[in-house]
């Protein structure tokens, strides 16, 4: 596989505006197409083919400690990528991007003020996770209710043909200071989703019917 140039610069330049006025506006920020048809086609071709290898994947916690008939509380299989790996150059171009968005945000933010003042200086690993279908759902949370380093959630989706009505798998945010918008979103191909860590955005996986893929990393100060 050639070498992927690196992000164009005003492509970068962008989506850091989108992102930087979507999180101090809403502490959520959706953006659509993010990296194109060709690129994320290549990403789903890499991830089914790591999903292939399952020695990469490590099982969530299956059921809560509610003893026998625990409700699914995560039935989610997750990986942890460098992006280096043998035949993830797509994957990589992903990280890459996220990587120097979010880094604009933060050099943006610390002229204007506005971002949320977070020095962001480092980032977990990529977490591929696959949710089984099967009704497999991650009930409401908080990435980061206890000031563990992660300030920003970064969720890429790689799902072809996803339809919420059929297939289910919406994560649905329940924003702290706008209670009266919950974000659904649709965890369709090429969709990124970007949030605040903490408590400020509670969120869930609904019930997902059929294979569900999803890269995330989480940005820290
Ligand atoms: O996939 C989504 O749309 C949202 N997903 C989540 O909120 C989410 N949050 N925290 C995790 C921690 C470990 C393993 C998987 C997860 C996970 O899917
Ligand atoms: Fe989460």
């Amino acid at each position: 596989q050639l070498t992927i140039p690196p992000p164009d610069d005003s492509w970068l330049e962008q989506m850091k505006v989108q992102v930087v006025y979507d999180m101090n506006s809403f502490g959520v920020c959706v953006v659509d197409n993010f990296l194109g048809s060709d690129r994320s086609n290549e990403i789903y071709a890499e991830v089914v083919r790591l999903y292939r290898q399952r020695s990469l994947f490590q099982r969530g916690q299956v059921v809560n400690e509610a003893g026998s008939g625990g409700v699914m509380v995560r039935g989610d299989h997750i990986a942890w990528l460098e992006g280096t790996e043998p035949y993830c150059n797509n994957i990589r171009f992903l990280i890459r991007s996220l990587d120097s968005i979010v880094a604009r945000c933060v050099a943006h933010t610390n002229s204007a003020g506005e971002m949320g003042l977070y020095r962001i200086t480092q980032r977990t690993k990529a977490m591929l996770a696959c949710y089984p279908g099967g009704g497999s759902r991650y009930v409401k949370h908080v990435d980061n209710p206890n000031f563990d380093g992660r300030k920003i959630t970064c969720i890429y989706y790689v799902n072809k043909d996803w339809n919420g009505e059929r297939d289910g798998g919406l994560l649905r945010i329940f924003p702290e200071n706008h209670r009266n918008h919950v974000a659904s979103v649709e965890p369709i191909l090429d969709r990124l989703v970007m949030f605040w860590s903490d408590r400020r955005n509670p969120h869930e996986v609904l019930p997902a019917q059929k294979m569900r893929f999803a890269i995330t990393v989480w940005y820290l100060d």
